[in-house]
């Protein structure tokens, strides 16, 4: 029997929380004897790590940032996510081409007809040209600016996006919110501003409702 491959992507601004809860989510569907591809963008193979590092910290215009992190995520489709969705593997994705509409979009002020340009040329699937490869369930973590700003102060060195003032991220997480309009199913808000417990609760219960993990007391 073959077993189909699951495609989550988990979005939200700087410092939102996504990185916490990955890692508990992966060992959760391990424990199911799932096998999971952990990943991120932009990033996940040799060379989408180098675009990274480029667009992470070298000064650069918006157009030249929008097209690294769709070649980036070219080969990372490529190489590592179509492939992982063809072995039934769960692929979780830290970040996805949402967030290049909220950040390059949104943040940034990019045209947004060309960023869908780019997203058809990009993720057309290999067998079926007309259709797009997407996310099955995107978790957007929402957390207001200010607190995410909070959370990262004592955490690490910014880059060049984490240094962006507030104002950027709550265009950005504007971004995020119209993106979730335009396709409500494919989405998940969680609220991101509770204790981590609490947090992951509700992103458990997601899972729980779409029928990917099992109740609590069953786990
Ligand atoms: N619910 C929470 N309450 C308080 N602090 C939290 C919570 N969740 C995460 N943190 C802390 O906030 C910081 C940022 O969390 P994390 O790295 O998971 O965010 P992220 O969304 O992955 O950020 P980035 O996208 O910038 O990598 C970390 O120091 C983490 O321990
Ligand atoms: C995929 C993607 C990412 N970004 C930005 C968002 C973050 O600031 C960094 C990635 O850092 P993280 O710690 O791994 O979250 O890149 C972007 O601007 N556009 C994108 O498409």
């Amino acid at each position: 029997m073959s077993i189909t491959g699951l495609f989550v992507s988990f979005e939200g601004i700087d410092g939102a929380g996504k990185s916490t809860h990955i890692a508990d989510l992966a060992a959760a569907f391990q424990s199911l004897g799932r096998k999971v591809t952990l990943t991120r963008e932009p990033g996940g193979t040799p060379l989408a790590e180098k675009l990274r590092a480029l667009v992470l910290n070298d000064a650069m215009d918006p157009l030249c940032e929008a097209l690294l992190m769709f070649a980036a995520r070219r080969d990372h489709l490529a190489q590592v996510i179509e492939p992982a969705l063809a072995r039934g593997d769960v692929v979780l994705c830290d970040r996805f081409t949402d967030a290049t509409f909220a950040y390059q979009g949104y943040g940034r002020g990019f045209d947004l007809s060309v960023l869908s340009q780019l997203e058809q040329w990009v993720q057309h699937l290999p067998n079926d040209p007309g259709r797009l490869r997407q996310p099955d369930l995107t978790v957007w973590f929402d957390l207001p600016a200010q607190v995410a700003a909070e959370r990262l102060a004592t955490a690490r060195v910014p880059d060049r996006f984490e240094s962006q003032p507030a104002a950027f991220f709550s265009q950005v997480a504007q971004g995020y919110a119209q993106r979730m309009q335009a396709d409500p199913a494919r989405f998940a808000r969680i609220h991101a501003d509770q204790a981590k417990a609490l947090v992951w609760r509700d992103v458990r219960q997601v899972f729980i409702d779409k029928g990917w993990l099992p109740p609590e007391s069953a786990a």
